[in-house]
């Protein structure tokens, strides 16, 4: 998504909203706001676009809970707060959604969930079904149990790792100011608001500063960050007043509203060089030379009748060479089986692998999504 115009396009969206926005500045859960959001997110959702929602707010609203009126320094008490403030989250979003007939899903993500492949997969499987069913994910950090999220975490990367989790094409991020500035309002009154950059674009991480609510993490510059991580799986990224009037409609209606950073590849492109650059070989699958060509032609997945060999030790999520029956390396990407697996269905229907495993995790081998040609 180049430009605004492409936005009534999107297909999938995730949309982020700081803690700040959904607290009222900390005086606990802005239910009627929250309302809007939902109203507007379940009027996507009619329209057929699918839509993840990473909502922050559950240490702010612990905090309010709990009569707090300053964010806790100790981990202990933020845990506790987080876990107090859940509750509240998700009890909100259950009731509006279920208004508008929709049901909402709770998922408790930590950044190792998303750097582990298995796990990664299973997240993603999981969200993709969850959108098929048309239930609207709601995503936090789990800030309970994972320390390192709550010391170093926040939502604006969380929400760019969705992204690329789901293979979003937008988004959007809800604040409580217009956009991002070329300097922090609240020090600078006179800064001008960007209307869209280039997520590339040298000094735009200089004009991001961090927090000042006491209530969010990161302020600008992990939205600016959030945006060129985004960017990977080509998704645009858009920071957006969040009290605004219909802002989600506004926002996917192409509407000049926020700050608009355009990524600089191609979906495709992009998260194919993500997958590229990151991984390690665990190991190899020989394929036939009908497998081959269509990996190499068609850009199709890997499905385990194509397959002749399997070598190495591999679990599920891991990435694997494809080689030809001449052996040369033409393909690599993250498998759905682990090697045990795939040498019980090589050569094999994908429509016998529950009679050959006793269960099914997808009918491809490897997903083309998650194939990359070398
Ligand atoms: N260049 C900038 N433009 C706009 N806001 C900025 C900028 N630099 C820093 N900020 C701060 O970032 C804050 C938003 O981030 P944050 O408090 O983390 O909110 P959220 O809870 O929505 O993630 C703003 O309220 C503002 O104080
Ligand atoms: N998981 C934390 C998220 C904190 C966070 O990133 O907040 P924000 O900067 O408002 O998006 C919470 O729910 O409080």
């Amino acid at each position: 998504m180049k430009n605004r115009t492409d936005f009534p396009n999107a297909g999938r969206v995730i949309v982020k909203i700081g803690s700040s926005l959904l607290t009222g500045g900390g005086r606990g859960l802005d239910q009627a706001a929250i309302g809007g959001w939902v109203a507007q997110i379940a009027q996507l959702r009619q329209s057929g676009k699918e839509v993840v929602l990473v909502s922050s707010g559950s240490v702010a609203e612990g905090m309010s809970r709990l009569g707090w009126s300053s964010r806790p320094q100790t981990l202990h008490e933020l845990q506790a707060a987080a876990a107090v403030g859940q509750m509240g989250l998700i009890q909100t979003y259950e009731s509006l959604f279920k208004q508008h007939g929709f049901h909402a899903a709770q998922v408790l993500l930590t950044h190792e969930d998303l750097s582990d492949r298995q796990r990664y997969l299973n997240a993603r499987s999981t969200l993709l079904t969850l959108l098929e069913l048309g239930v609207v994910p709601v995503i936090n950090e789990n800030d309970t149990v994972a320390t390192e999220e709550i010391r170093f975490g926040d939502n604006d990367t969380l929400g760019a790792l969705v992204a690329n989790l789901v293979e979003a094409d937008l988004l959007i991020i809800l604040t409580d100011q217009n956009g991002l500035y070329d300097a922090d309002p609240g020090l600078k009154p006179d800064a001008k608001l960007i209307s869209q950059a280039n997520i590339n674009e040298p000094g735009l991480l200089e004009m991001a500063g961090g927090s000042r609510s006491g209530l969010g993490r990161g302020g600008m510059s992990t939205k600016v960050s959030a945006a060129k991580l985004a960017g990977r799986s080509g998704a645009a990224t858009v920071i957006a007043p969040g009290a605004a009037q219909g802002i989600l409609t506004r926002v996917m209606g192409g509407e000049d509203v926020g700050t608009f950073l355009v990524p600089d590849l191609e979906p495709l492109a992009a998260r194919k060089r993500w997958l590229a650059g990151r991984l390690q070989v665990k190991g190899s699958l020989t394929l036939d030379e009908g497998a081959a060509r269509v990996l190499l032609e068609a850009g199709r997945s890997l499905l385990p009748i194509g397959v002749i060999a399997v070598e190495g030790s591999f679990q599920r999520g891991e990435l694997v060479a494809c080689r030809d029956p001449q052996g040369r390396e033409i393909a690599r990407g993250l498998t759905n089986y682990g090697s045990d697996e795939a040498r019980q269905i090589l050569r094999q229907p994908s429509n016998r692998i529950a009679e050959l495993l006793g269960y099914v995790d997808e009918p491809e081998l490897i997903h083309r999504d998650n194939l990359v040609l070398v």
